[in-house]
């Protein structure tokens, strides 16, 4: 008999379309970033993650941020135990939707599945080409930050062009929203493979999930 089964968790990813959704999953799940751009409609990814002794299966949601799939997007909603909301942090207008878009049909499809707010992209706040051509200035920590409380949410930010450790501590933190463990039961275990690490978010792994676990999350079915 398995006396530690593992914990089984619905994790849907939302935010508007080519804002970084599909490479966040790829370099979580399958350790690659991908090649170009392919749109998502629907697509599955399985992975797992031990939370201190536990192993935490994670079934994870990719979506299509465009608007064209509003209908279809919210069959991904049902069972969710949480939603990352996305955005890129090289393109203000996309932040913008998480008020005008994304905070409303969450709240219409699954009102109680925790949140988090994750800031994409975070390589291309400092990129000299990303400033000088866009035409507008990337979303600072603070405006990230801000909008996540106006959400309620949790907000981190990653790159996963950059640093696959950032994509590990997003879906710590997206993975302690699902076990609802304290803070003082978990360990915030150091990712295990280190590469180009680079400075994308102001506050620890520690704070970010000692800020989640102020508000309470939805457990997950032990399996
Ligand atoms: N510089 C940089 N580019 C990224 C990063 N993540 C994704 N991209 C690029 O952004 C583009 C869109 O990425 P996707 O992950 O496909 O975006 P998506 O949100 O899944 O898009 P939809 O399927 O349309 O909803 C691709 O060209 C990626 O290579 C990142 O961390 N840094």
């Amino acid at each position: 008999m398995d006396l530690n089964p593992s914990i089984k968790c619905k994790i849907v990813v939302v935010g508007d379309s080519e804002c970084g959704k599909t490479a966040l999953l790829n370099v979580f799940a399958k350790d690659s970033f991908p090649e170009g751009y392919i749109p998502t409609v629907f697509e599955n990814y399985t992975a797992s993650f031990e939370i201190d002794t536990q192993r935490v299966e994670l079934r994870l949601w990719d979506t299509s941020g465009s608007a064209y799939y509003d209908n279809v997007r919210p069959l991904s909603y049902p069972d969710a135990d949480a939603v990352l909301i996305c955005f890129d942090i090289s393109r203000p207008d996309t932040l913008d939707s998480v008020l005008k878009k994304w905070k409303g049909e969450i709240q219409e499809f699954c009102p109680n599945t925790k949140m988090l707010l994750v800031g994409c992209k975070s390589d291309l706040r400092t990129d000299l080409f990303t400033k000088s051509n866009s035409g507008h200035t990337p979303v600072s920590y603070d405006q990230g930050s801000n909008m996540a409380k106006q959400i309620s949410a949790p907000y981190i930010e990653c790159s996963s062009l950059q640093s696959e450790n950032s994509v590990r501590d997003i879906f710590h933190v997206a993975t302690l929203a699902c076990v609802n463990k304290s803070n003082k039961n978990v360990k915030c275990n150091k990712p295990s493979r280190s590469t180009k690490r680079i400075s994308h978010s102001r506050p620890d792994l520690p704070t970010v999930v000692s800020d989640f676990q102020k508000t309470k999350a939805k457990t997950c079915a032990v399996m």
